[in-house]
């Protein structure tokens, strides 16, 4: 059996991220760049109104213009503003030549149709005009390689004009659970039977990590069964198997893995919930796919998930790899450990205290088949193996949910 580092160390050496491919704006948020993007042209592309009103010179004394034409957002001006003229401009209009500022109409007296008292006086030449280039110039590097791209830098793409740019694709994730005890949500449990959690469990974490999950349906424990289920999710980035990982006569996952080609890279960690967590990666066709057996009582799942799979599919997305992170608290509560496996165990965040430091109560938790806890839970509290007594006020590591 490995330590929960020595088994983060296995993961973090199989997962590299995935390769680039290029991908139209509607499809890249959150996903990382894989390259800088340089603009190829000046932003904004021309000088431009910000506001309604009228293009002057403002050194021109003549006491009344006459407006020359309008130019509205998206037209471009024929007239040069000369002396006693000006065009009348929308806002994100071009700057017609021989204008160095415009004027909002509401500060503009009109005097016939087409005819202004001049507005020069006390006005600053560039008032109301951007200039081309203001925002970045043409070969300026406007996203770094590496960024998780938010809406924002989706429109920056937008607006250089960068229909599709490369970026490391999202992780598509297989979720297979195990079991003939499982039945779904809609259907009437019989004897010896449970319902199916963590299938939509794990269909739903792989989504709000940014993942695009894929449902393989539940697998009876069935060998030719089992093989066909597994066979679909090796053409996926990841494989997600609940169940059937542990001793029992039933457990037959890690042989079927073995027999499609996956190579274990362990079986088993010193950690409680989740022991039996097994780790194996296939190489086949040019596809590289991390297979995770994941113990099948639902803490153990999600608490696998959480503290392995998640760092896997983040690092895959482009990510650097990075443990899931803990930090200090203190606990509220007394608690008592036992055991040789380090135990994360659900705890609630009370108030920070004076000093701002994070206060946790150990929840009444029953062990991992109790996931109603855990959804109470705000934190798992990362305690050392060991037989030992903790008092109210001591140090504890938590990592958040
Ligand atoms: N002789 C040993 N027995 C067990 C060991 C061991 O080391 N030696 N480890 C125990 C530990 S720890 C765990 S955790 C479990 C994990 O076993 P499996 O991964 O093989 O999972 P199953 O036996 O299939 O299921 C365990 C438990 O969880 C329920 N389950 C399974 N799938 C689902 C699901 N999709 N939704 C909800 N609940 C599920 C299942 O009915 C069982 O009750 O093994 C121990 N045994
Ligand atoms: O490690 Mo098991 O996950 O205790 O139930």
């Amino acid at each position: 059996m490995i330590s929960v580092d020595e088994a983060l160390d296995h993961v973090r050496r199989a997962a590299a991220p995935l390769p680039a491919e290029r991908t139209p704006l509607a499809h890249l948020l959150h996903l990382r760049l894989a390259e800088p993007v340089a603009s190829r042209v000046d932003s904004p592309p021309f000088d431009k109104s910000m506001v309604d009103g009228y293009a002057i010179d403002v050194s021109d004394s003549s006491p009344t213009l006459r407006e020359l034409e309008l130019v509205t957002a998206g037209s471009v001006p024929n007239e040069t503003v000369i002396p006693g003229a000006t065009v009348r401009v929308m806002t994100g209009a071009p700057i017609p030549a021989g204008a160095d500022a415009v004027v909002k109409w509401e500060d503009c007296q009109l005097l016939s149709d087409l005819e202004i008292r001049n507005p020069a006086a006390g006005v600053k030449s560039g008032s109301c005009i951007i200039r081309r280039g203001t925002s970045f110039r043409a070969g300026q590097l406007v996203l770094a390689a590496g960024k998780r791209l938010g809406p924002l830098d989706v429109a920056l793409l937008a607006e250089i004009g960068q229909a599709e740019v490369a970026v490391i694709p999202r992780p598509r994730v297989a979720v297979l659970p195990t079991g003939d005890e499982l039945v779904a949500a809609h259907e009437p449990l019989g004897p010896g039977q449970i319902r199916n959690s963590n299938g939509p469990m794990l269909l739903a974490a792989v989504a709000a990590a940014d993942c695009t999950p894929i449902d393989l349906g539940v697998g009876c424990d069935d060998p030719d069964d089992l093989r066909t289920r597994i066979n679909q999710g090796l053409a996926h980035d990841v494989l997600l198997v609940s169940g059937g990982v542990s001793a029992g006569v039933k457990d037959l996952v890690p042989g079927i893995l073995q027999e499609l080609g996956v190579e274990q890279q362990f079986h088993q960690v010193r950690i409680k919930p989740g022991k039996p967590l097994y780790f194996g990666v296939r190489h086949a066709a040019g596809r590289r796919t991390l297979v995770f057996g994941l113990p099948g009582n639902p803490v153990s799942t999600f608490v696998s998930f959480q503290l392995f799979v998640l760092p896997a599919l983040r690092a895959l997305a482009g990510a650097p790899f990075k443990p899931i992170a803990a930090h200090d608290a203190q606990l509220t509560m007394p608690f008592e450990h036992r055991g040789k496996r380090p135990t994360y165990h659900p705890c609630r965040q009370t108030a920070p205290d004076a000093a701002g430091v994070l206060q946790v109560e150990p929840l009444d938790w029953r062990g991992s088949s109790d996931l109603a806890t855990l959804t109470r839970a705000t934190h798992l509290a990362a305690f050392p193996a060991g037989d030992y007594q903790l008092v109210p006020g001591d140090d504890v590591q938590v990592i958040p949910l």
